[in-house]
């Protein structure tokens, strides 16, 4: 299969650098600022795991900022943030191809917007468990985890996923077909949506978060709504992943969330995705969920407070 990435920072560059690296057809997207640097010096991985590598322009890697590049991929990997989503896939749905398009992002509300625009059947869910940042235009750094989960929206075991599944293991991506991605989206918010906006409002690390009994008492009650607004839709969170979300495995502990690393770095932040979502996805059940609606207006008021 031919692949396209949109979006070559943390997330994009692992993974699709990786697919390159194994030899699969890639395209990466990014924005015009950037390419010189992706077209000079390649794209350069440093891995905790696969050591440091470098992908350069080739008969089989493309670095581009023209969208119409993808029209003859068979899969497009979106690794924008969410803020970023729709703006995107707009731009997508004009690309005369019929690839399907991998949401590799935080969040549950990007799948729905890849199907409004590209149509239910384009859409494939994911969530990456992994710690990965743009150090610099063109470098990635990979420091931490790296476990990709994909499924069919609709729960099929599809030619397509495995295909894709199979692609991504050749190329050494620890890799996982979910038999339902709904239910993976959920329980990665779930984390998400305690964690990283409840980081923000605090400015400490995952186990500082969990040490005090005050805080961590907080970030059990934003899971629990969360748990409640899945539920409405069908979705059985289960107490113990919580359970296990607020002993944290160890190498969290020292890790600061991505919402809070991009707030301390004047970067926008990915309320809306996150938070923002649930309270919608509650409101549309009409149920109230107090700690993340207190959680939310804090984190938009600091949000506002600071100049990007
Ligand atoms: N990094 C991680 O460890 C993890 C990230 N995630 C999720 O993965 C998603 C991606 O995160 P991450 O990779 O960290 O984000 P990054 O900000 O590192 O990378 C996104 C890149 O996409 C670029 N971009 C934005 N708009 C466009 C566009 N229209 N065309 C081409 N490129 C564009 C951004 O440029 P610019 O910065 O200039 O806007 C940026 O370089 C998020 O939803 C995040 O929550 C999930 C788990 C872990
Ligand atoms: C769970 C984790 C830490 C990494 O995948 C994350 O999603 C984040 O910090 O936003």
């Amino acid at each position: 299969m031919r692949y396209g990435v949109v979006g070559v920072g943390g997330v994009g560059g692992f993974y699709g650098g990786m697919l390159a690296k194994g030899g699969f057809e890639t395209v990466f997207v990014t924005k015009q600022r950037y390419l010189s640097v992706f077209k000079d010096k390649g794209l350069t991985v440093e891995s905790y795991k696969h050591g440091k590598f470098t992908v350069k322009e080739s008969g089989k890697v493309v670095f581009t900022d023209s969208y119409d590049v993808l029209k003859d991929c068979d899969v497009v990997l979106l690794c924008v943030k969410s803020y970023d989503t729709e703006s995107v896939v707009q731009e997508l749905s004009k690309v005369n191809g019929d690839f399907a398009v991998v949401s590799v992002q935080n969040g549950i509300e990007n799948e729905e917007i890849i199907g409004r625009y590209l149509g239910d059947d384009r859409v494939i869910g994911a969530t990456a468990f992994i710690g990965s940042y743009l150090k610099e235009p063109g470098v990635i750094v990979h420091e931490a985890a790296g476990l990709l989960e994909i499924g069919e929206i609709d729960g099929k075991i599809s030619d397509r996923i495995k295909h894709i599944a199979a692609d991504m293991e050749k190329a050494g991506i620890d890799v996982r077909i979910s038999k339902d991605i709904n239910y993976t989206l959920w329980k990665k918010l779930l984390w998400n949506v305690a964690f990283n906006p409840y980081s923000v409002v605090t400015g400490v690390t995952v186990g500082q978060m969990l040490e005090f009994e005050y805080t961590r008492s907080i970030l059990k009650n934003l899971m629990l709504e969360c748990k409640k607004v899945a539920a409405a839709y069908g979705i059985s969170l289960k107490d113990s992943t919580i359970e296990g979300y607020l002993k944290s495995s160890s190498d969290l502990r020292e890790y600061k969330t991505s919402m809070l690393l991009d707030f301390e770095r004047g970067k926008p932040i990915e309320i809306e995705g996150i938070t923002g979502a649930l309270i919608r996805k509650a409101k549309r059940k009409g149920m109230k969920i107090p700690y993340n609606e207190c959680v939310y207006g804090t984190v938009k008021f600091f949000d506002l407070q600071r100049k990007i």
